[in-house]
């Protein structure tokens, strides 16, 4: 396998560059490009100096992984460089001088270490995410993948597929031997039937799962000039978004991603909804109206100093209703009649903003509940455990069916459930069968 290196660590100039190498030539080149090759996992401070001419380029920290035990399971080294432009670019030419050796692709050490078996496919999306991650529970979601929190689970869910089939397997090879139960497999239906009831548990919660990856989608929603634009802003604590007197201002969808008591909100900002003519406006409005249905939560701003009409918006989220420039209204307005998750406030001279503040988080809370443990984060992981479960219930349902076909309907929910992680079912039926049954003789 070609060797492989990159620069692993940010933007330079930086204190530190840090290179990995991984692959056969990976120690051979640590010990031409140093003078005496250090203990593995030994951090060796060393002069790094180019073979071809001798020149020192630099001084480094150097670290060797022989593999298997190595992020990759190959043979890695680690160069951590000071962090200048010249001494990466040095470093680079230097690496790629060697014959069989060159930069990285995206994502290929991952790629090495998955076909390594060092990482399966749900621990590399985790580590994916964690890269990515902008809040704690973004991270520490992410961390929970990575270190291949989901195993346990899913490792049970396959023994009990394999069982079922094994159980099956068994009756059919030795329906014919009096000693064995008649229908041995009837036990294992229960099982399968609990075991469908989980997957679905898990899979319902994998909303949650992905809300945490991008964000709860709270949208601003309102007629024309209602404040829409000033709230974002307010968000956000700078001037994102265009604010004016004039009524339609603005057309695209506008987004700002907040922290909120760590948990990770993206806040829309759209067109003022109304009947217009002109069609820029027209298609914001669209787009307003798409990104509402989809929403977590709404917002909506009412201009109370205009109007108290709501707007109408197709949409099965949660709202809470901003009946926004009180000032504008003066100490004559009746408060009494406002509803629960209604709040009067004037965003532009900030007052009544701390109780919707107080119950916007609740209220981001609320949606994030449950979120700690859950197992499924991505639509790719939910596909294939919904399709699992599809299997799963054909074979539970078809009871008329022959039994082998009942029993292939669970190999195939296997697959799908491997693929979750990876690793396809293969045909490993264990020795299931004789450590249920003495058929020794
Ligand atoms: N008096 C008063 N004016 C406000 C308040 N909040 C916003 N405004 C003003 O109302 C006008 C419209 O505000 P925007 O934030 O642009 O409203 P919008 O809903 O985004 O408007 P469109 O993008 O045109 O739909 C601006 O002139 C704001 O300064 C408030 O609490 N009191
Ligand atoms: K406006
Ligand atoms: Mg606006």
């Amino acid at each position: 396998m070609t060797t492989i290196f990159a620069l692993s660590s940010g933007a330079v100039p930086a204190g530190v560059a840090v290179f990995r190498l991984s692959g056969s030539k990976a120690l051979e080149i640590a010990g031409q490009i140093v003078e005496s090759p250090p203990k593995p996992r030994m951090a060796s401070l060393r002069y790094l100096k180019d073979p071809r001419n001798g020149d020192v380029i630099d001084q480094v920290l150097i670290l060797t992984f022989p593999g298997p035990s190595s992020f990759t399971g190959e043979d890695c080294v680690e160069l951590h460089c000071h962090g200048g432009r010249a001494v990466v670019s040095a470093v680079i030419e230097l690496l790629s001088s060697f014959e069989d050796c060159r930069l990285a692709e995206a994502g290929e050490f991952s790629r090495r270490a998955f076909e390594n078996g060092k990482m399966d496919l749900m621990e590399v999306e985790g580590l994916a995410d964690l890269i990515h991650a902008e809040t704690d529970q973004q991270r520490r979601q992410a961390i929970r993948q990575a270190s291949g929190h989901h195993r346990e689970q899913l490792g049970s869910w396959r023994d009990t597929l394999l069982y079922g089939r094994s159980m099956i397997e068994a009756e059919l090879d030795f329906a014919d031997e009096e000693d064995v139960p008649g229908s041995v497999s009837d036990v294992i239906w229960p099982k399968i039937s609990a075991l469908k009831s989980e997957m679905e548990q898990h899979l319902s919660q994998a909303r949650s799962g992905e809300r945490v990856r991008e964000g709860l989608q709270v949208v601003l929603v309102g007629h024309p000039n209602a404040g829409k634009s000033s709230l974002l802003n307010w968000f956000a604590k700078r001037d994102v978004a265009i604010v004016t007197e004039e009524a339609g201002t603005t057309r695209d969808l506008l987004e700002v991603h907040l922290d909120i008591e760590g948990y990770p909100v993206v806040l829309v900002d759209t067109a003022g909804l109304r009947d217009a003519e002109n069609l820029v406006e027209k298609e914001g409005i669209r787009r307003a109206l798409d990104r509402s249905r989809v929403a977590d939560l709404l917002i909506e701003i009412v201009d109370s100093s205009q109007t108290v009409d709501r707007v109408v918006v197709e949409s099965e989220a949660d709202r809470l209703v901003l009946f926004n420039k009180e000032d504008r209204v003066g100490s004559e307005r009746n408060l009494s009649n406002l509803k629960e998750g209604s709040f009067s406030v004037s965003i532009k001279h900030e007052t009544g903003m701390q109780d919707f503040y107080d119950s916007f988080v609740k209220h981001i809370e609320k949606s994030f509940m449950g979120a700690e443990n859950v197992l499924i984060t991505q639509k790719r992981q939910a596909d294939a455990l919904a399709l699992c479960v599809d299997y799963v219930e054909k074979a539970l349902i078809y009871s008329d069916l022959p039994i082998e076909i009942r029993s292939e309907f669970l190999r195939m929910a296997g697959e799908e459930l491997g693929k979750i992680t990876g690793q396809i079912d293969v045909e490993e039926m264990l020795g299931v069968i004789f450590s249920q049954f003495c058929v020794g003789k």
